[in-house]
């Protein structure tokens, strides 16, 4: 008989209260060096109620640290040359550092076009081609995407060394996947990407020592799946509703049954969520402190 692990729970609203304190220290000493206060645009589409949740939850993590935080709440009928427009508004708005569209967009617009006319230095998603780009060519200049960096530094700061590790990503999507990948090649990890139509996931996540699930697929990875003392990051989150009519969150791993067999685990939620709002700020200082060296 195995002995049933310990499993240690991550906790990312911690990390992302510390990375948090640090972007509100760094905003203060801009302000104070240069006069400018970093601006973050954010594009809603539509109201989708998950995503008016994050958006309202970026909002007040801005204010937070002292920034300015412009909301633009657009109708589920904008066309798509409208939202083009205000890209390009807040493109050349200087008050404006960074600029975040909410994914998904309603199903009548083409999310690709809009992304792509960010201009790069205010691309605080890490989404346009010029960002995408310098990732995979490991340079760490550009912007990387939120979630997945918050996924990297918690891996950094709960693992001792992640060279050589067998990574396995489910899900392969641009806004998390494919820059989770590039991100865990460049830091010497064996990386391995499953998706929709890989037909052994579970195979290939038995011999992951990182595991990272991404799937909006509630409870995809059962206990079986996962190597003894894995470390999970579980990325989905789901709304379901219990038998006594509550919302609850859960993720993409089925978290009692990640108890006992994964080394650590980040929980739903209280785990990547926070973290990728911490990096959004993070993203958006490093915008405002290179706009002004420019
Ligand atoms: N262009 C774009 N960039 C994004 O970065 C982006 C996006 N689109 N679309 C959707 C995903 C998802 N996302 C989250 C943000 C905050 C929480 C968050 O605050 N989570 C809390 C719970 C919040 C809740 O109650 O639902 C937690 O996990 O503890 C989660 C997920 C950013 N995304
Ligand atoms: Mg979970």
């Amino acid at each position: 008989m195995n002995t049933p692990i310990q499993t240690q729970l991550i906790d990312g609203k911690a990390f992302a209260y510390q990375m948090t304190e640090q972007v509100k220290k760094n905003v203060a000493q801009l302000q104070k060096d240069t006069g400018i206060t970093p601006g973050l645009a954010v594009i809603l589409v539509g109201n989708d109620p998950a995503s008016e949740v994050y958006v309202r939850n970026k909002t007040k993590q801005t204010h937070k640290v002292g920034m300015r935080s412009f909301m633009h709440m657009l109708p589920e009928t904008t066309t798509q040359q409208e939202l083009f427009n205000l890209v390009q508004r807040l493109n050349q708005d200087p008050d404006v550092h960074g600029i975040l569209v909410q994914l998904p967009l309603p199903k009548h617009l083409d999310p690709d076009p809009i992304i792509q006319s960010i201009l790069p230095s205010k691309d605080v998603d890490g989404l346009t081609a010029y960002n995408a780009g310098k990732l995979t060519l490991g340079h760490m200049d550009g912007f990387i995407p939120c979630t997945p960096l918050g996924c990297l530094m918690l891996l950094q700061q709960e693992l001792p060394k992640l060279r050589g590790l067998n990574a396995l990503i489910i899900g392969a999507s641009n806004l998390m996947g494919k820059p989770m990948a590039q991100l865990l090649l460049n830091a010497g990890c064996t990386v391995t990407i499953a998706h929709i139509d890989t037909r052994n996931t579970e195979e290939l996540a038995q011999q992951a020592d990182i595991l990272i699930v991404a799937t909006g697929c509630k409870e995809l990875v059962k206990g079986s799946w996962i190597k003894n003392g894995a470390t999970v990051i579980d990325v989905g989150i789901n709304r379901v509703i219990t038998s006594d009519k509550k919302v609850k969150l859960i993720g993409d791993v089925a978290f009692d049954e990640a108890v006992g067999k994964a080394g650590k685990i980040t929980p739903v939620p209280g785990g990547v969520g926070p973290v990728t709002i911490a990096c959004l700020l993070y993203n958006t200082i490093q915008a405002a402190q290179k706009h002004v060296k420019e």
